[in-house]
């Protein structure tokens, strides 16, 4: 394969990366960004050789030198290297897990059909169809507005069985008593893990790849999201659409937390994201827009329930 790198592999060692990247192609996405060099900081050839290889491959660089660091704490002698042998075991990525002490409380592994939805209204609509499992995912500016629809929808939720987290707004989540709250990235600088936890909340938490799975791992949420799984329309996402391999490897690597996909999941599509062995599988638009909801909604869970696999 035409390298796009300017390597400071030495010659030997540029057919252990080629070898590396042949072998795993199913895993390479189209990258936005182009290396023109890779500055590597650890100079052991293993950690170097998946580097560029991961990189050929369209891993963002953080995710590179994750893996990176993984390969090399499995396979550190590169006479002995085995390019067979991907890391997948979330210990190489010095991912805990959720049983240490200061995990949030746990929620069902599957979760079944996940619908995130726009409105309170909407909420409602999904629990009386039998969604299991609904977020709010109000987008405005207005406090006031803001307020008003998570106390609707958390009021709703009390009237059905199924679970409402709610996106973003963790404090009034706690204020009206959800069943747990969804945050992204960059909302976890900003909230107080410990209040949530302590009111009895489960956390979701959104992931793009794999060093953001490690950093979800040192809040041990309740589940850990990955998307864009496909394209998707609906928000521009940080990295590329990660594919069906790569979220098989996510699957491993997130070892026993609930893992949900989400990002252009469709009817099309979703028996192969379930084989993938995803706890469950989030969607908007394969619902929220679809001509008629209650049938789409039939349509999914009849084929989660006969497709998902045991996990
Ligand atoms: C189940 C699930 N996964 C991911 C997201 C995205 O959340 P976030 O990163 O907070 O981005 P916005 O939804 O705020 O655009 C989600 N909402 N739900
Ligand atoms: C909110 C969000 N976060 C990651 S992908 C996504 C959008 C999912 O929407 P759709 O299911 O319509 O692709």
């Amino acid at each position: 394969m035409a390298s796009k790198l300017n390597s400071q592999l030495p010659k030997p060692y540029l057919t252990i990366r080629d070898q590396l990247i042949a072998q795993y192609h199913p895993l390479q996405i189209e990258q936005r960004e182009h290396h023109t060099f890779c500055n590597f900081s650890d100079t052991n050839p293993v950690y170097q050789i998946v580097k560029e290889a991961c990189i050929e491959l369209g891993f963002i660089e953080i995710d590179a030198e994750a893996i990176a660091q993984a390969w090399q704490k499995n396979n550190p002698l590169i006479d002995q290297f085995n390019h067979l042998d991907w890391p997948v075991t979330p210990d190489l990525f010095q991912i805990k897990g959720p049983n240490s002490e200061t995990s949030f409380p746990t929620c069902p592994k599957k979760l079944g059909l996940y619908v995130v939805a726009p409105t309170a209204d909407w909420i409602e609509k999904l629990f009386i169809a039998g969604v299991p499992t609904v977020q709010l995912r109000f987008k405005s500016d207005n406090h006031h507005a803001i307020r008003q629809e998570v106390k609707k929808a958390v009021e709703i939720a009390k009237e059905f069985p199924g679970q409402l987290f709610i996106n973003d707004f963790w404090e009034l989540a706690i204020e009206f008593g959800a069943y747990g709250v969804h945050l992204g990235q960059e909302d976890l600088d900003t909230a107080d893990f410990n209040v949530i936890k302590t009111n009895g909340l489960r956390l979701g938490i959104s992931t793009h790849g794999v060093a953001e799975m490690q950093r979800a791992d040192q809040i041990s949420p309740s589940y850990i999201a990955l998307g864009a799984i496909f394209p998707t329309n609906l928000k521009i996402m940080p990295t590329a659409p990660q594919g069906l391999a790569r979220l098989d490897f996510y699957t491993k690597l997130v070892g026993s937390y609930p893992l949900v996909g989400i990002g252009g999941v469709d009817e099309t599509n979703l028996d192969a994201v379930l084989k993938c062995r995803v706890g469950s599988v989030a969607m908007v638009r394969s619902v929220i827009n679809a001509p008629d909801y209650r049938a789409a909604i039939s349509q999914l869970q009849a084929k989660i329930q006969t497709t998902q696999v045991d996990i």
